[in-house]
C-alpha cells in the first residue's frame, strides 16, 4: 500500500433487491424466457455511490431507516457482492456487525473468541496473547465456559466489540449494535475507538446518534433513497439531514 492509497475506494456501487421475495410469480413466468420474466418489486437499495476514504479518517454514515446504510456497511465488509461497481479496501476490515452475527450459539464464549479471532486472521499466538484482555474488556470473566446463546444481548455486544477492537485490521466498521451496551460499557467502547483512531485506524461508523457522530467523525456521508446525497464535513451533513427531515 502506498502512502496515498485510500483505505476504502467505492466506485459506481449499486445493489438491487426484490421487495416481495415471497411474492408469487405467475405460472406463465415459469415457462417464459428468463430475461422476460417479471421481477416484481425490484428496486435499487443503493445506486451510483462513489467515495474514497483516506487512512485515519473517521466517516459517519447517516440517513433515515431503510436508505441503504447497513447495505453499504455489508459491501465494505465484503460480505455482500454488489450488482454494479466495486469496493476496494486496503489493510482489511474489522466489522462489528458481522462478528456479532458470526458467533456460534452452542459454542462457549472461550471457543467463540478463538474461532472468530482466528477467522479474522489472528494467529494462534496472537489469540493466546490477547485472550485475557478480550475477556477483561468484555467483563465476561465468569462466563468463559457459558454457551454464547445464554448471554444477554448486552453481553453479546460486549464480546463482539471486545474481539473486533483487538483485531489488527486497518478499517473498523461500527454500527448501531453498540447502542445495546449499557452506558458505562459504551463509554469504554468509545474510549477504545478514540485509541484506535489515534493509532491511525480508519473508522466507518453508522449511527442515528448525532452526538456520537460529532464525537468521532470529521466527515459524513448522507444516504437518501439509496443515493449518496451529500459527502461533506459532518456538521454540513447533519445540517442537511435535519433540514430534509426536521424533527416534529
Ligand atoms: N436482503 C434483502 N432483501 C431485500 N431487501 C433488502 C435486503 N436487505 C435490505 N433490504 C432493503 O434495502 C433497503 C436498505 O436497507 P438497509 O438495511 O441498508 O437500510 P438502513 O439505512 O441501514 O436502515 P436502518 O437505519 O433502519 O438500519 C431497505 O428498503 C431494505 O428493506
Amino acid at each position: 500500500m502506498t502512502a496515498s492509497a485510500p483505505a476504502i475506494r467505492v466506485q459506481g456501487l449499486g445493489v438491487r433487491f426484490r421487495r416481495n421475495r415471497g411474492g408469487r410469480r405467475s405460472i406463465m413466468d415459469l415457462f417464459s424466457d428468463r430475461s422476460r420474466r417479471s421481477k416484481p418489486g425490484e428496486f435499487w437499495a443503493l445506486r451510483d455511490v462513489a467515495f474514497d476514504v483516506q487512512p485515519g479518517e473517521a466517516i459517519g454514515v447517516v440517513g433515515r431507516n431503510g436508505q441503504g446504510k447497513s447495505t453499504l456497511l455489508k459491501l465494505v465488509a465484503g460480505v455482500m457482492i454488489p450488482d454494479e461497481g466495486d469496493v476496494q479496501v486496503h489493510g482489511g476490515v474489522a466489522p462489528l456487525i458481522e462478528i456479532t452475527g458470526g458467533f456460534v450459539g452452542d459454542l462457549t464464549v472461550r471457543e467463540n473468541v478463538k474461532l472468530t479471532a482466528g477467522l479474522h486472521g489472528m494467529s494462534r499466538a496472537g489469540v493466546a496473547r490477547k485472550y485475557d484482555g478480550i475477556i477483561d474488556f468484555a467483563e465476561l470473566g465468569d462466563f468463559q465456559d457459558t454457551p454464547y446463546k445464554h448471554l444477554s444481548n448486552g453481553m453479546k455486544v460486549r464480546l463482539a466489540f471486545a474481539v473486533v477492537s483487538q483485531l489488527e485490521e486497518q478499517v473498523l466498521l461500527v454500527d448501531e449494535v453498540l447502542a445495546v451496551g449499557d452506558k458505562a460499557f459504551r463509554e469504554k467502547c468509545y474510549a477504545r475507538i478514540d485509541e484506535l483512531l489515534s493509532e491511525g485506524r480508519t473508522l466507518f461508523f453508522v449511527s442515528h446518534n448525532e452526538r456520537d457522530l460529532r464525537r468521532f467523525c470529521s466527515r459524513g456521508l448522507y444516504l437518501d433513497k439509496g443515493r449518496l446525497a451529500l459527502d461533506a464535513p459532518i456538521e454540513d451533513v447533519l445540517a442537511r439531514y435535519d433540514a430534509d427531515y426536521p424533527v416534529g
